[in-house]
Protein backbone atom coordinates (compact mmCIF):
# COMPACT_ATOMS: atom_id res chain seq x y z
CA UNK A 1 0.00 0.00 0.00
CA UNK A 2 1.40 3.46 -0.77
CA UNK A 3 0.02 4.93 2.15
CA UNK A 4 2.35 4.74 4.58
CA UNK A 5 0.02 6.35 7.39
CA UNK A 6 -2.83 3.85 6.88
CA UNK A 7 -1.06 0.54 6.27
CA UNK A 8 1.62 1.52 9.04
CA UNK A 9 -1.54 1.81 11.49
CA UNK A 10 -3.09 -1.13 9.99
CA UNK A 11 0.65 -2.90 10.65
CA UNK A 12 0.56 -2.28 14.50
CA UNK A 13 -2.85 -2.53 14.84
CA UNK A 14 -2.79 -6.24 13.53
CA UNK A 15 -0.28 -6.57 16.21
CA UNK A 16 -1.80 -5.14 19.14
CA UNK A 17 -5.35 -6.27 18.45
CA UNK A 18 -4.35 -10.07 17.43
CA UNK A 19 -6.75 -12.01 19.73
CA UNK A 20 -9.49 -9.74 18.48
CA UNK A 21 -8.87 -10.57 14.79
CA UNK A 22 -9.03 -14.47 15.69
CA UNK A 23 -12.13 -13.84 17.17
CA UNK A 24 -13.52 -11.53 14.30
CA UNK A 25 -12.55 -14.42 11.79
CA UNK A 26 -14.35 -17.09 14.50
CA UNK A 27 -17.23 -14.93 14.16
CA UNK A 28 -17.85 -14.28 10.48
CA UNK A 29 -17.23 -17.66 9.63
CA UNK A 30 -19.69 -19.11 12.56
CA UNK A 31 -22.19 -16.36 11.67
CA UNK A 32 -22.25 -17.82 8.28
CA UNK A 33 -23.08 -21.64 9.36
CA UNK A 34 -25.62 -20.56 12.05
CA UNK A 35 -27.90 -18.72 10.06
CA UNK A 36 -28.25 -21.74 7.45
CA UNK A 37 -29.10 -23.95 10.41
CA UNK A 38 -33.17 -22.72 11.06
CA UNK A 39 -34.50 -23.26 8.30
CA UNK A 40 -33.05 -26.52 8.05
CA UNK A 41 -34.46 -27.29 11.32
CA UNK A 42 -37.77 -25.91 9.72
CA UNK A 43 -37.46 -28.09 7.18
CA UNK A 44 -37.12 -30.98 8.85
CA UNK A 45 -40.27 -29.93 11.64
CA UNK A 46 -42.04 -29.52 8.62
CA UNK A 47 -41.55 -32.28 6.36
CA UNK A 48 -40.83 -35.42 9.11
CA UNK A 49 -42.99 -34.00 11.56
CA UNK A 50 -46.19 -32.14 11.11
CA UNK A 51 -46.67 -33.15 7.21
CA UNK A 52 -46.50 -36.64 9.00
CA UNK A 53 -48.37 -36.27 11.83
CA UNK A 54 -45.57 -37.30 14.24
CA UNK A 55 -45.35 -34.73 16.97
CA UNK A 56 -43.19 -36.47 19.77
CA UNK A 57 -39.79 -34.76 19.92
CA UNK A 58 -40.78 -31.35 18.02
CA UNK A 59 -40.13 -28.96 21.05
CA UNK A 60 -36.73 -30.49 21.06
CA UNK A 61 -35.91 -29.25 17.08
CA UNK A 62 -38.52 -26.00 18.01
CA UNK A 63 -35.77 -25.26 21.05
CA UNK A 64 -33.02 -26.45 18.68
CA UNK A 65 -34.16 -24.12 16.02
CA UNK A 66 -34.52 -20.97 18.77
CA UNK A 67 -31.42 -21.55 19.66
CA UNK A 68 -29.44 -21.37 15.80
CA UNK A 69 -31.12 -18.34 15.55
CA UNK A 70 -29.81 -16.93 19.18
CA UNK A 71 -26.39 -18.34 18.10
CA UNK A 72 -26.65 -16.78 14.73
CA UNK A 73 -27.46 -13.46 15.97
CA UNK A 74 -24.72 -13.69 18.85
CA UNK A 75 -22.56 -14.14 16.37
CA UNK A 76 -23.46 -11.61 14.49
CA UNK A 77 -23.08 -9.08 17.56
CA UNK A 78 -19.56 -10.22 18.32
CA UNK A 79 -18.32 -9.57 14.38
CA UNK A 80 -19.70 -6.13 14.67
CA UNK A 81 -18.08 -5.52 18.49
CA UNK A 82 -15.01 -6.71 17.30
CA UNK A 83 -14.68 -4.83 14.02
CA UNK A 84 -15.55 -1.34 16.17
CA UNK A 85 -12.46 -2.48 17.88
CA UNK A 86 -9.94 -3.33 15.74
CA UNK A 87 -11.59 -0.29 13.03
CA UNK A 88 -11.21 2.14 16.39
CA UNK A 89 -7.34 1.08 16.93
CA UNK A 90 -6.91 1.31 13.57
CA UNK A 91 -8.24 5.11 13.29
CA UNK A 92 -6.27 5.64 16.63
CA UNK A 93 -3.24 4.66 14.87
CA UNK A 94 -4.11 7.12 11.85
CA UNK A 95 -4.87 10.02 14.07
CA UNK A 96 -1.30 9.54 15.28
CA UNK A 97 1.18 8.73 12.27
CA UNK A 98 -0.81 12.01 11.23
CA UNK A 99 0.24 13.60 14.54
CA UNK A 100 3.98 12.46 13.89
CA UNK A 101 3.65 13.61 10.34
CA UNK A 102 2.74 17.19 11.14
CA UNK A 103 4.66 17.67 13.73
CA UNK A 104 7.37 16.89 10.90
CA UNK A 105 6.38 19.14 8.57
CA UNK A 106 8.04 22.57 7.78
CA UNK A 107 6.58 26.01 8.61
CA UNK A 108 5.72 26.54 4.94
CA UNK A 109 2.74 23.53 5.24
CA UNK A 110 0.95 25.48 7.98
CA UNK A 111 1.24 29.25 5.88
CA UNK A 112 -0.25 27.17 2.79
CA UNK A 113 -2.87 25.36 4.40
CA UNK A 114 -5.93 26.48 5.88
CA UNK A 115 -6.18 25.42 9.64
CA UNK A 116 -10.10 24.27 8.44
CA UNK A 117 -7.96 22.46 5.79
CA UNK A 118 -6.08 20.14 8.14
CA UNK A 119 -8.24 19.77 10.35
CA UNK A 120 -10.72 18.37 7.95
CA UNK A 121 -8.31 15.50 7.48
CA UNK A 122 -7.58 14.66 11.00
CA UNK A 123 -11.45 14.27 11.34
CA UNK A 124 -13.37 13.82 8.00
CA UNK A 125 -10.93 12.17 5.72
CA UNK A 126 -9.91 9.49 8.70
CA UNK A 127 -13.23 9.05 9.64
CA UNK A 128 -14.32 8.05 6.05
CA UNK A 129 -11.14 6.05 5.97
CA UNK A 130 -12.38 4.21 9.31
CA UNK A 131 -15.50 3.12 7.73
CA UNK A 132 -13.71 0.86 5.60
CA UNK A 133 -12.45 -1.03 8.75
CA UNK A 134 -14.98 -0.36 11.22
CA UNK A 135 -18.01 -1.68 8.20
CA UNK A 136 -17.08 -1.56 4.17
CA UNK A 137 -14.32 -3.84 3.71
CA UNK A 138 -14.70 -6.64 6.29
CA UNK A 139 -18.55 -6.00 5.98
CA UNK A 140 -18.43 -6.33 2.64
CA UNK A 141 -16.90 -9.71 2.65
CA UNK A 142 -19.29 -11.43 5.47
CA UNK A 143 -22.09 -10.31 3.91
CA UNK A 144 -21.03 -11.32 0.43
CA UNK A 145 -19.93 -14.54 1.74
CA UNK A 146 -23.35 -14.95 3.78
CA UNK A 147 -25.62 -14.19 0.58
CA UNK A 148 -23.30 -16.94 -0.84
CA UNK A 149 -24.25 -19.33 1.68
CA UNK A 150 -28.08 -18.58 1.87
CA UNK A 151 -28.08 -18.91 -2.39
CA UNK A 152 -26.31 -22.51 -1.73
CA UNK A 153 -28.24 -23.48 0.61
CA UNK A 154 -31.84 -22.78 -1.48
CA UNK A 155 -30.04 -24.43 -4.21
CA UNK A 156 -29.51 -27.54 -1.96
CA UNK A 157 -33.42 -27.24 -1.65
CA UNK A 158 -34.13 -26.57 -5.35
CA UNK A 159 -31.37 -25.59 -8.11
CA UNK A 160 -34.13 -23.91 -9.85
CA UNK A 161 -35.49 -21.74 -7.54
CA UNK A 162 -32.01 -20.90 -6.62
CA UNK A 163 -31.69 -19.44 -10.18
CA UNK A 164 -35.06 -17.36 -9.54
CA UNK A 165 -33.52 -15.96 -6.61
CA UNK A 166 -30.71 -15.39 -8.30
CA UNK A 167 -32.44 -12.93 -11.03
CA UNK A 168 -34.10 -11.39 -8.30
CA UNK A 169 -31.10 -10.20 -6.45
CA UNK A 170 -29.35 -7.42 -8.84
CA UNK A 171 -32.80 -5.92 -8.90
CA UNK A 172 -33.21 -5.86 -5.16
CA UNK A 173 -29.53 -4.75 -5.28
CA UNK A 174 -30.08 -1.35 -7.55
CA UNK A 175 -33.17 -0.75 -5.65
CA UNK A 176 -31.59 -0.26 -2.27
CA UNK A 177 -28.33 1.16 -4.01
CA UNK A 178 -30.50 3.76 -5.53
CA UNK A 179 -32.06 4.86 -2.27
CA UNK A 180 -29.19 5.15 0.32
CA UNK A 181 -27.02 6.70 -2.39
CA UNK A 182 -29.67 9.27 -2.39
CA UNK A 183 -29.62 9.30 1.70
CA UNK A 184 -26.07 9.57 1.24
CA UNK A 185 -26.17 12.48 -1.07
CA UNK A 186 -28.26 14.35 1.37
CA UNK A 187 -26.73 13.73 4.50
CA UNK A 188 -23.92 15.41 2.83
CA UNK A 189 -25.34 18.05 1.96
CA UNK A 190 -26.87 18.78 5.33
CA UNK A 191 -23.04 18.20 6.71
CA UNK A 192 -21.70 21.01 4.51
CA UNK A 193 -24.77 23.32 5.36
CA UNK A 194 -23.93 22.01 9.05
CA UNK A 195 -20.66 23.07 8.78
CA UNK A 196 -21.23 26.81 6.89
CA UNK A 197 -23.49 27.21 9.87
CA UNK A 198 -20.82 26.89 12.32
CA UNK A 199 -18.49 28.47 10.48
CA UNK A 200 -20.79 31.76 10.57
CA UNK A 201 -21.49 31.25 14.26
CA UNK A 202 -17.53 31.62 14.68
CA UNK A 203 -17.49 34.65 12.46
CA UNK A 204 -20.42 35.68 14.73
CA UNK A 205 -18.72 35.14 18.08
CA UNK A 206 -15.57 36.90 16.61
CA UNK A 207 -17.07 40.17 15.45
CA UNK A 208 -20.26 40.52 17.54
CA UNK A 209 -18.80 44.12 18.82
CA UNK A 210 -17.99 45.18 15.38
CA UNK A 211 -21.74 43.53 14.26
CA UNK A 212 -23.25 45.43 17.16
CA UNK A 213 -21.23 48.55 16.74
CA UNK A 214 -22.45 48.56 13.27
CA UNK A 215 -26.29 47.25 13.73
CA UNK A 216 -25.41 44.26 11.14
CA UNK A 217 -27.49 42.00 13.33
CA UNK A 218 -29.63 40.94 10.60
CA UNK A 219 -27.23 41.31 7.84
CA UNK A 220 -25.33 38.22 9.99
CA UNK A 221 -29.12 36.96 10.52
CA UNK A 222 -29.94 36.49 6.72
CA UNK A 223 -26.32 34.79 6.61
CA UNK A 224 -27.58 32.37 8.95
CA UNK A 225 -30.85 31.62 7.39
CA UNK A 226 -30.27 30.35 4.13
CA UNK A 227 -27.59 27.21 5.64
CA UNK A 228 -30.33 26.49 8.13
CA UNK A 229 -33.27 26.30 5.22
CA UNK A 230 -30.12 24.34 2.92
CA UNK A 231 -29.86 22.15 6.49
CA UNK A 232 -33.74 21.66 6.68
CA UNK A 233 -34.22 20.68 3.53
CA UNK A 234 -31.49 17.66 3.08
CA UNK A 235 -32.65 16.41 6.63
CA UNK A 236 -36.00 16.34 5.19
CA UNK A 237 -34.95 13.90 2.53
CA UNK A 238 -33.19 12.06 4.42
CA UNK A 239 -36.02 10.97 6.82
CA UNK A 240 -38.24 10.70 3.75
CA UNK A 241 -35.90 8.29 2.37
CA UNK A 242 -35.06 6.73 5.66
CA UNK A 243 -38.75 6.44 5.90
CA UNK A 244 -39.89 5.30 2.76
CA UNK A 245 -36.77 2.62 2.17
CA UNK A 246 -37.91 0.04 4.99
CA UNK A 247 -41.66 0.02 3.18
CA UNK A 248 -40.01 -0.44 -0.26
CA UNK A 249 -37.65 -4.17 1.54
CA UNK A 250 -40.75 -5.16 2.99
CA UNK A 251 -42.58 -5.16 0.01
CA UNK A 252 -39.83 -7.01 -2.13
CA UNK A 253 -39.42 -9.32 0.35
CA UNK A 254 -43.19 -9.96 0.11
CA UNK A 255 -43.26 -9.98 -4.20
CA UNK A 256 -39.65 -12.26 -3.64
CA UNK A 257 -41.78 -14.52 -1.32
CA UNK A 258 -44.90 -14.38 -3.12
CA UNK A 259 -42.96 -15.48 -6.44
CA UNK A 260 -40.76 -18.17 -4.46
CA UNK A 261 -44.06 -20.02 -3.23
CA UNK A 262 -45.83 -19.79 -6.53
CA UNK A 263 -42.87 -21.06 -8.34
CA UNK A 264 -42.49 -23.98 -5.80
CA UNK A 265 -45.52 -24.78 -4.27
CA UNK A 266 -46.76 -28.25 -5.35
CA UNK A 267 -49.99 -27.36 -7.18
CA UNK A 268 -48.84 -23.62 -8.13
CA UNK A 269 -48.16 -22.32 -11.59
CA UNK A 270 -44.72 -24.16 -12.09
CA UNK A 271 -44.15 -26.83 -9.45
CA UNK A 272 -40.78 -27.41 -8.54
CA UNK A 273 -41.67 -30.71 -7.11
CA UNK A 274 -40.30 -29.58 -3.03
CA UNK A 275 -41.36 -30.16 -0.35
CA UNK A 276 -43.69 -27.79 1.67
CA UNK A 277 -40.75 -28.29 4.59
CA UNK A 278 -38.13 -26.84 1.48
CA UNK A 279 -40.78 -24.00 0.50
CA UNK A 280 -40.98 -22.72 4.43
CA UNK A 281 -36.94 -23.11 4.68
CA UNK A 282 -36.77 -21.26 1.43
CA UNK A 283 -38.85 -18.48 2.35
CA UNK A 284 -36.95 -18.38 6.18
CA UNK A 285 -33.55 -18.16 3.79
CA UNK A 286 -35.26 -15.07 1.57
CA UNK A 287 -36.35 -13.48 4.47
CA UNK A 288 -32.26 -13.66 5.88
CA UNK A 289 -30.93 -12.72 2.19
CA UNK A 290 -32.10 -9.10 2.29
CA UNK A 291 -30.10 -7.68 4.75
CA UNK A 292 -26.77 -8.56 3.75
CA UNK A 293 -28.21 -7.63 0.28
CA UNK A 294 -29.09 -3.91 1.95
CA UNK A 295 -25.77 -3.73 3.76
CA UNK A 296 -23.68 -4.27 1.13
CA UNK A 297 -25.57 -1.67 -1.17
CA UNK A 298 -24.40 0.90 1.54
CA UNK A 299 -21.06 -0.68 2.06
CA UNK A 300 -20.34 0.35 -1.53
CA UNK A 301 -20.99 3.79 -0.88
CA UNK A 302 -18.97 3.74 2.58
CA UNK A 303 -15.92 2.55 0.36
CA UNK A 304 -15.89 4.98 -2.30
CA UNK A 305 -16.17 8.00 0.14
CA UNK A 306 -12.99 6.15 2.26
CA UNK A 307 -11.13 5.76 -0.90
CA UNK A 308 -11.43 9.30 -1.39
CA UNK A 309 -10.75 10.15 1.87
CA UNK A 310 -7.90 7.59 1.44
CA UNK A 311 -6.28 9.99 -1.61
CA UNK A 312 -6.70 13.34 0.52
CA UNK A 313 -4.66 11.15 3.35
CA UNK A 314 -2.32 9.89 0.72
CA UNK A 315 -1.57 13.21 -0.23
CA UNK A 316 -0.71 14.32 3.79
CA UNK A 317 1.38 11.35 3.57
CA UNK A 318 3.51 12.67 0.63
CA UNK A 319 4.02 16.31 1.87
CA UNK A 320 7.67 17.10 1.90
CA UNK A 321 9.20 16.79 5.85
CA UNK A 322 11.47 19.04 7.37
CA UNK A 323 14.83 17.97 7.22
CA UNK A 324 15.82 17.54 11.16
CA UNK A 325 19.04 18.18 11.77
CA UNK A 326 21.06 16.36 14.72
CA UNK A 327 24.31 17.20 16.62
CA UNK A 328 25.61 14.70 18.38
CA UNK A 329 26.03 16.93 21.57
CA UNK A 330 24.76 20.08 21.20
CA UNK A 331 27.24 22.86 22.07
CA UNK A 332 26.39 26.55 23.17
CA UNK A 333 27.81 28.82 20.48
CA UNK A 334 30.59 31.13 21.56
CA UNK A 335 29.84 34.06 18.73
CA UNK A 336 26.56 34.88 18.58
CA UNK A 337 26.34 37.75 15.87
CA UNK A 338 24.12 37.65 13.25
CA UNK A 339 25.03 37.91 9.18
CA UNK A 340 22.61 38.62 6.72
CA UNK A 341 24.33 38.46 3.02
CA UNK A 342 22.04 39.37 -0.17
CA UNK A 343 19.38 37.62 1.27
CA UNK A 344 16.08 37.33 -1.77
CA UNK A 345 13.34 35.48 -0.19
CA UNK A 346 9.74 34.61 -1.69
CA UNK A 347 7.25 32.28 -0.30
CA UNK A 348 5.47 29.24 -2.53
CA UNK A 349 3.34 31.82 -3.96
CA UNK A 350 6.94 33.01 -6.06
CA UNK A 351 6.23 36.63 -5.45
CA UNK A 352 9.82 38.24 -3.77
CA UNK A 353 8.92 39.56 -0.39
CA UNK A 354 12.86 40.71 0.64
CA UNK A 355 15.42 41.10 -2.12
CA UNK A 356 19.16 41.50 -1.43
CA UNK A 357 19.22 42.41 2.11
CA UNK A 358 22.28 42.73 3.97
CA UNK A 359 22.91 43.74 7.57
CA UNK A 360 24.94 42.15 10.55
CA UNK A 361 24.32 42.55 14.09
CA UNK A 362 27.57 41.95 16.35
CA UNK A 363 27.54 39.31 19.32
CA UNK A 364 25.82 41.92 22.52
CA UNK A 365 24.59 44.19 20.29
CA UNK A 366 20.93 45.39 19.33
CA UNK A 367 19.57 45.95 15.70
CA UNK A 368 15.82 47.33 14.59
CA UNK A 369 13.93 46.35 11.67
CA UNK A 370 12.06 49.31 10.77
CA UNK A 371 9.50 49.82 7.89
CA UNK A 372 5.94 49.82 7.10
CA UNK A 373 3.30 47.49 7.02
CA UNK A 374 3.95 44.75 5.08
CA UNK A 375 8.13 45.49 4.16
CA UNK A 376 8.80 42.14 4.90
CA UNK A 377 10.28 42.64 8.87
CA UNK A 378 8.62 39.63 10.30
CA UNK A 379 9.49 37.29 7.07
CA UNK A 380 13.32 38.86 7.57
CA UNK A 381 12.63 37.62 11.37
CA UNK A 382 11.54 34.52 10.73
CA UNK A 383 14.59 33.69 8.10
CA UNK A 384 17.26 34.49 10.65
CA UNK A 385 15.31 32.09 13.04
CA UNK A 386 15.91 29.90 10.43
CA UNK A 387 12.23 28.53 9.99
CA UNK A 388 12.61 29.21 6.92
CA UNK A 389 15.55 29.19 4.31
CA UNK A 390 16.64 32.07 2.16
CA UNK A 391 16.12 31.78 -1.69
CA UNK A 392 19.57 33.36 -2.27
CA UNK A 393 22.27 34.80 -0.34
CA UNK A 394 23.17 33.29 3.29
CA UNK A 395 22.40 33.85 7.12
CA UNK A 396 25.00 32.62 9.57
CA UNK A 397 24.22 33.13 13.35
CA UNK A 398 27.87 32.59 14.57
CA UNK A 399 28.78 31.24 11.49
CA UNK A 400 26.37 28.47 10.97
CA UNK A 401 23.06 28.45 8.88
CA UNK A 402 20.09 28.51 11.79
CA UNK A 403 17.59 26.58 9.25
CA UNK A 404 20.00 23.96 9.63
CA UNK A 405 20.69 24.49 14.11
CA UNK A 406 19.33 21.25 15.73
CA UNK A 407 15.89 22.17 17.00
CA UNK A 408 17.54 21.61 20.71
CA UNK A 409 20.58 23.98 19.57
CA UNK A 410 17.74 26.51 18.66
CA UNK A 411 15.40 26.89 21.66
CA UNK A 412 18.70 27.28 23.61
CA UNK A 413 20.42 29.65 21.49
CA UNK A 414 17.26 32.22 20.06
CA UNK A 415 14.54 33.37 21.83
CA UNK A 416 11.64 34.36 19.37
CA UNK A 417 9.17 36.61 21.30
CA UNK A 418 6.09 36.86 18.48
CA UNK A 419 3.80 39.85 18.54
CA UNK A 420 0.84 38.31 20.00
CA UNK A 421 0.89 35.08 23.05
CA UNK A 422 0.37 31.99 21.42
CA UNK A 423 -2.40 30.50 23.61
CA UNK A 424 -2.05 26.70 24.63
CA UNK A 425 -4.02 25.03 26.38
CA UNK A 426 -2.14 24.34 29.26
CA UNK A 427 -0.94 25.80 32.57
CA UNK A 428 1.09 28.76 33.17
CA UNK A 429 4.11 26.20 33.75
CA UNK A 430 3.48 24.40 30.89
CA UNK A 431 3.66 27.91 28.55
CA UNK A 432 6.73 29.38 29.84
CA UNK A 433 8.43 25.75 29.29
CA UNK A 434 6.60 24.44 26.27
CA UNK A 435 6.57 20.92 27.62
CA UNK A 436 10.24 20.68 27.87
CA UNK A 437 11.01 18.59 30.98
CA UNK A 438 14.44 19.29 31.26
CA UNK A 439 13.80 22.86 32.03
CA UNK A 440 13.89 23.18 36.26
CA UNK A 441 11.02 24.68 38.66
CA UNK A 442 13.75 27.22 39.50
CA UNK A 443 14.88 28.20 36.21
CA UNK A 444 10.64 28.83 35.50
CA UNK A 445 10.84 30.95 38.34
CA UNK A 446 13.73 33.03 37.37
CA UNK A 447 12.44 33.74 33.89
CA UNK A 448 8.84 34.97 35.60
CA UNK A 449 10.93 36.88 38.00
CA UNK A 450 13.07 37.97 34.70
CA UNK A 451 10.00 39.71 32.90
CA UNK A 452 8.79 40.87 36.47
CA UNK A 453 5.40 38.26 36.30
CA UNK A 454 6.42 36.14 38.95
CA UNK A 455 3.93 38.10 41.53
CA UNK A 456 0.79 38.48 38.72
CA UNK A 457 1.63 34.33 38.75
CA UNK A 458 1.50 33.51 42.53
CA UNK A 459 -2.03 35.55 42.98
CA UNK A 460 -3.45 32.85 40.43
CA UNK A 461 -5.32 30.43 42.10
CA UNK A 462 -3.10 27.78 41.63
CA UNK A 463 0.02 29.49 40.56
CA UNK A 464 2.39 28.33 38.18
CA UNK A 465 -0.15 25.17 37.74
CA UNK A 466 -3.23 27.42 37.14
CA UNK A 467 -4.80 26.65 34.00
CA UNK A 468 -4.62 29.25 31.04
CA UNK A 469 -6.20 27.40 27.74
CA UNK A 470 -8.84 29.72 25.34
CA UNK A 471 -11.59 31.06 27.53
CA UNK A 472 -9.64 30.92 30.92
CA UNK A 473 -8.22 34.44 30.68
CA UNK A 474 -5.81 34.94 33.62
CA UNK A 475 -3.66 38.34 31.97
CA UNK A 476 -3.92 41.14 30.47
CA UNK A 477 -2.30 41.74 26.96
CA UNK A 478 0.23 43.18 28.35
CA UNK A 479 0.89 40.29 30.85
CA UNK A 480 0.79 37.63 28.02
CA UNK A 481 3.70 39.44 26.19
CA UNK A 482 5.31 39.37 29.66
CA UNK A 483 4.57 35.39 29.76
CA UNK A 484 5.56 34.94 26.03
CA UNK A 485 9.09 36.72 26.67
CA UNK A 486 9.72 34.45 30.06
CA UNK A 487 9.39 31.19 27.29
CA UNK A 488 11.84 32.83 25.41
CA UNK A 489 14.43 33.98 28.53
CA UNK A 490 13.62 30.06 30.58
CA UNK A 491 16.34 28.62 27.95
CA UNK A 492 18.61 31.66 28.41
CA UNK A 493 19.52 32.51 24.93
CA UNK A 494 21.97 34.78 23.61
CA UNK A 495 19.92 36.01 21.26
CA UNK A 496 16.44 37.38 21.04
CA UNK A 497 13.91 38.44 18.25
CA UNK A 498 11.43 40.71 19.08
CA UNK A 499 8.74 40.99 16.67
CA UNK A 500 6.77 44.33 17.52
CA UNK A 501 6.05 43.43 21.50
CA UNK A 502 4.63 45.79 21.91
CA UNK A 503 2.05 46.63 19.34
CA UNK A 504 -1.55 47.07 20.88
CA UNK A 505 -0.04 48.13 24.20
CA UNK A 506 -1.30 51.49 26.00
CA UNK A 507 1.71 53.46 26.57
CA UNK A 508 2.04 52.92 30.00
CA UNK A 509 2.44 49.46 29.85
CA UNK A 510 4.65 49.12 26.69
CA UNK A 511 6.58 51.43 29.17
CA UNK A 512 6.54 48.35 31.52
CA UNK A 513 7.29 46.27 28.73
CA UNK A 514 10.53 48.31 27.45
CA UNK A 515 12.35 48.49 30.94
CA UNK A 516 11.97 44.33 31.21
CA UNK A 517 13.37 44.08 27.99
CA UNK A 518 16.17 46.66 28.44
CA UNK A 519 17.04 44.38 31.53
CA UNK A 520 16.84 41.17 29.84
CA UNK A 521 18.47 42.15 27.03
CA UNK A 522 22.19 43.18 29.05
CA UNK A 523 25.00 40.98 26.96
CA UNK A 524 22.30 39.39 24.76
CA UNK A 525 22.47 40.18 20.75
CA UNK A 526 18.97 41.78 20.07
CA UNK A 527 17.07 41.84 16.73
CA UNK A 528 14.03 43.76 17.23
CA UNK A 529 11.29 44.51 14.51
CA UNK A 530 8.90 47.52 14.65
CA UNK A 531 6.82 49.83 12.42
CA UNK A 532 7.65 53.12 14.73
CA UNK A 533 10.72 54.67 15.84
CA UNK A 534 9.40 54.64 19.26
CA UNK A 535 9.24 51.11 18.69
CA UNK A 536 12.87 50.52 19.11
CA UNK A 537 14.85 50.08 22.28
CA UNK A 538 17.82 51.50 22.17
CA UNK A 539 19.48 50.41 19.05
CA UNK A 540 22.85 50.33 18.42
CA UNK A 541 22.02 49.98 14.57
CA UNK A 542 18.82 51.02 12.82
CA UNK A 543 17.80 48.99 9.03
CA UNK A 544 15.10 50.94 7.33
CA UNK A 545 13.10 48.49 5.20
CA UNK A 546 10.45 49.80 2.45
CA UNK A 547 9.06 46.94 0.01
CA UNK A 548 11.49 44.05 1.02
CA UNK A 549 14.69 46.05 0.11
CA UNK A 550 17.34 48.34 2.65
CA UNK A 551 16.62 52.00 1.85
CA UNK A 552 18.83 53.16 5.25
CA UNK A 553 21.31 51.61 7.53
CA UNK A 554 23.07 53.53 10.51
CA UNK A 555 23.04 54.04 14.11
CA UNK A 556 19.59 56.39 15.20
CA UNK A 557 22.26 59.01 15.49
CA UNK A 558 24.00 59.23 12.38
CA UNK A 559 20.14 58.35 10.54
CA UNK A 560 18.58 61.22 12.64
CA UNK A 561 21.32 63.53 11.38
CA UNK A 562 20.36 63.02 7.86
CA UNK A 563 17.31 63.96 5.33
CA UNK A 564 16.22 60.58 4.87
CA UNK A 565 13.55 57.57 6.13
CA UNK A 566 14.47 57.67 9.73
CA UNK A 567 14.22 61.17 10.14
CA UNK A 568 10.89 61.27 8.37
CA UNK A 569 9.27 58.71 10.43
CA UNK A 570 10.61 60.58 13.50
CA UNK A 571 9.29 63.46 12.32
CA UNK A 572 5.61 62.27 11.31
CA UNK A 573 5.58 60.28 14.92
CA UNK A 574 6.49 63.00 16.62
CA UNK A 575 3.34 64.80 14.59
CA UNK A 576 1.60 62.31 16.55
CA UNK A 577 0.72 60.15 13.59
CA UNK A 578 1.16 56.54 13.47
CA UNK A 579 2.94 55.06 10.22
N1 LIG B 1 3.16 32.72 4.57
C1 LIG B 1 3.09 33.64 3.60
N2 LIG B 1 2.81 33.28 2.34
C2 LIG B 1 2.75 34.21 1.36
N3 LIG B 1 2.95 35.55 1.55
C3 LIG B 1 3.22 35.95 2.79
C4 LIG B 1 3.31 35.04 3.89
N4 LIG B 1 3.59 35.75 5.01
C5 LIG B 1 3.69 37.04 4.64
N5 LIG B 1 3.48 37.16 3.31
C6 LIG B 1 3.52 38.39 2.52
O1 LIG B 1 4.80 38.96 2.70
C7 LIG B 1 4.71 40.38 2.77
C8 LIG B 1 5.52 40.87 3.94
O2 LIG B 1 4.91 40.38 5.12
P1 LIG B 1 5.61 40.54 6.54
O3 LIG B 1 4.71 39.94 7.55
O4 LIG B 1 6.99 40.03 6.46
O5 LIG B 1 5.64 42.13 6.66
P2 LIG B 1 5.85 43.03 7.93
O6 LIG B 1 6.73 44.14 7.50
O7 LIG B 1 6.30 42.22 9.08
O8 LIG B 1 4.37 43.54 8.16
P3 LIG B 1 3.61 43.85 9.56
O9 LIG B 1 4.29 45.04 10.16
O10 LIG B 1 2.23 44.16 9.13
O11 LIG B 1 3.71 42.60 10.39
C9 LIG B 1 3.23 40.71 2.83
O12 LIG B 1 2.85 41.25 1.59
C10 LIG B 1 2.53 39.40 3.04
O13 LIG B 1 1.36 39.35 2.27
Amino acid sequence: MKNKIVSNAIKISCKEKILYIIFLIIAIVAGIVMQLIPPQILKSIIDNNISKGVYEGIWKLSLYYLLAVVFSGAFDFLREFMMAIIGQNILLNIRLNMAKKLSKLPISYFSNNAVGEIMSKFTQDVDAVGTLFTSGLIGIISDGLKTIGIIISIYILSPKLALYVLVLIPIIYLIARFFKSNTFKSQMDARKAVGHINGSVQEIFNGLRTIKIFGMENYFISDFQEPLNQNLEAVHKTSTLDSIFPCIMQILRAIVITIAVIVAAPKGLGSLGISIGSIAAAVDLISRMLAPIEAIAVEFQTIQEAISGLERINEFDSEEEEIKYIQEKPELMKDVSISVQDVSFAYDNGKEIVQNISFDVKQGTKAALVGRTGAGKSTILNLVAGLYRPKEGSIKIGGMDPFEMPFDMRRRTIGIVPQAFPIYDGTVKEAITLYDETITEEEIIAAAKSVGLHEDIMKLSNGYDTFIGEGEIKFSHGQYQLLSLACALVCNPPILLLDEVTSGLDSITEAKIFKVLREVSKDRTILTISHRISGIIDADKVVILEKGKIVETGTPEELAGKDGWYAKYNQIEQLGWKI
